[in-house]
Formats: C-alpha cells, sequence, structure tokens
C-alpha cells in the first residue's frame, strides 16, 4: 500500500505512516495530504492531529473540515526528541513548531539565547543543519545519520509525549467498524445550550466523547465547527441515534462522518 505523508524522509509521521504502507512519499504541508487524497492521487495519508504536550494540530483539524475524506485508522506514537546539529556551537534552533513548543522548557533553561526557526517538519529542521553549522535540529535521534551529532536525546517537556496521527483515506472508504468515530459538524447557530444538546446526544446513550474540539468555522467571528471523537463505531444503534440526533441540532448547518475506525499504537 502506497500512502503519503508529511516529509522529507525521516519525520515522525514518516515513521507513523510506515506502519500502514510499504511504500511511503511526502509533502510539506498536512493540507496537502489531506487535498492529494481527497483529489484521488492516494488511498491513503498519514497526518497528525494532537500531541500531549501540545495539543492540536490545527491545520490537520481544518483539512479534515474542508475536503471530503474518510479517516480509516488511528496511530499513537511515542515522540522521543533529540537535538541535532554539526557541533556544540550554533544561535539557530529548526524544527517543526510542534516540536519546538515540546522542548519550550528544555530550550528555555539551556539555550536560552538561540533563535528558533519553524519549518515544515522536523526532518527539514535537519536538513537545515546539514546544510549549515549555526543551525540546529529537533527531530528524532536516528535522523542524525553518520554527519550529525545528537547533542541531547529525550528533551522533550515531558517523558510521556505522544502523537496521534490519523489515517486519512477517499470518502468511498469510510467504514462503520471500529470502536471509535470522528465527526465534523457545523450547527450553523448559536443559542443558550446547542453545545450542551450536542453533548447529551452521546451522555443519553452511555457514549464517551474521547475528545471535542472546536475550530472557527471561518463564515464569522464568534461561529464555530466542532471535531466530535466518541468511543462507539457507527454500526452500533446508539452510535447512529446519537448521530441522528447530532444531524438534527446541525441542521441549519452540516455533519461530516469521518467513520468508525480502530487504535493502534506504533513503536519505532
Ligand atoms: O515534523 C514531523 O516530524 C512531523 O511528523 C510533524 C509532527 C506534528 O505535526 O506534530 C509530528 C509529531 C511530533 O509531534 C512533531 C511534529
Amino acid at each position: 500500500m502506497q500512502a503519503v505523508t508529511l516529509g522529507p524522509a525521516g519525520t515522525y509521521s514518516h515513521r507513523a505512516a510506515s506502519a500502514v504502507a510499504d511504500d511511503v512519499t511526502f509533502r510539506e504541508s498536512v493540507a496537502s495530504i489531506v487535498d492529494a487524497v481527497a483529489d484521488g492521487e492516494f488511498r491513503r495519508g498519514v497526518v497528525p492531529i494532537e500531541n500531549s504536550i501540545e495539543g492540536s494540530v490545527t491545520e490537520s483539524l481544518d483539512a479534515l473540515a474542508d475536503r471530503e475524506v474518510s479517516v480509516v485508522g488511528e496511530l499513537i506514537t511515542p515522540i522521543r526528541h533529540a537535538l541535532v546539529a554539526q557541533g556544540e556551537s550554533f544561535d539557530v534552533v529548526a524544527s517543526h513548531s510542534q516540536a519546538l513548543a515540546q522542548c519550550r522548557g528544555y530550550l528555555d533553561e539551556n539555550y536560552p539565547d538561540v533563535s528558533l526557526e519553524a519549518v515544515a517538519s522536523t526532518a527539514r529542521g535537519v536538513e537545515r543543519a546539514r546544510e549549515d553549522p549555526h543551525v540546529a535540529g529537533i527531530a528524532h535521534p536516528d535522523t542524525a545519520g553518520a554527519d550529525l551529532r545528537v547533542l541531547a536525546e529525550d528533551i522533550q517537556d515531558r517523558s510521556s509525549n505522544a502523537t496521534r496521527f490519523l489515517v486519512v483515506a477517499p470518502a468511498d472508504e469510510r467504514s462503520e467498524a471500529g470502536g471509535k468515530t470522528s465527526l465534523v459538524v457545523y450547527p450553523n447557530a448559536n443559542y443558550p445550550g446547542l453545545l450542551l444538546e450536542l453533548l447529551e446526544a452521546f451522555a443519553e446513550r452511555d457514549i464517551n466523547l474521547s475528545r471535542i474540539e472546536s475550530r472557527p468555522s471561518g463564515n464569522r467571528l464568534g461561529d464555530y465547527l466542532f471535531h466530535i471523537d466518541f468511543e462507539a463505531g457507527l454500526y452500533e444503534a446508539r452510535a447512529k441515534e446519537a448521530v441522528a440526533d447530532v444531524e438534527e441540532i446541525a441542521k441549519k448547518g452540516w455533519v461530516r462522518r469521518l467513520g468508525s475506525y480502530d487504535t493502534r499504537h506504533v513503536l519505532y
């Protein structure tokens, strides 16, 4: 199976994607990965969605709301960052904004004077370090190869650092089978108790919500859409009923069923 994910080679996304595909191709933004799947170029895409320290990857949430795709799997991987550079002296640390944020405490304490440069991915930051002796990267230690030094390992601010990735597929592969389901809900309405009604659709049926996240709709200030993940499959009657209630609440807007799927924990 072929999959597209965030590149260049060596990103955490690449490592996660290798668990579902033997042939991995790269793009430089998560929006372009979702686009490539929605446009039929690839049948699988792997995008980071949430990190245990830094929270949402909002670009991925927005891409899932914008394009017609399905979610067919979830991958959870531990993230253990290393600082890599040509030598011990550098003035810039380049990495993905999520990785820089996950190591904020370490950098403040050990390198208070360096400037931080957000680049498209951790592997892109390592490429910057390879090209320029004044630049260090933050990435998986294996990205250092023979020509860069690993100056420090496990520099993330919490040892339990983990990122959740979604496996994206064309809309026609949407499945009702799985222990978890993701929806995007745009109520296109704003009244007291709207959010409570949405939550009750699940609570009344004893369905556990694993996540609810609001994102601006982009239509007007204070107008939101909601990313909802819950612990039941769409094949279950209680899930079908809950989604029917949500569709009724959002009848002025829309509900996108991304599908049901299972979780896989990937170590590397
Ligand atoms: O830059 C990478 O290596 C990625 O795969 C992206 C990403 C992210 O967007 O969260 C993935 C896992 C880590 O949390 C850091 C960066």
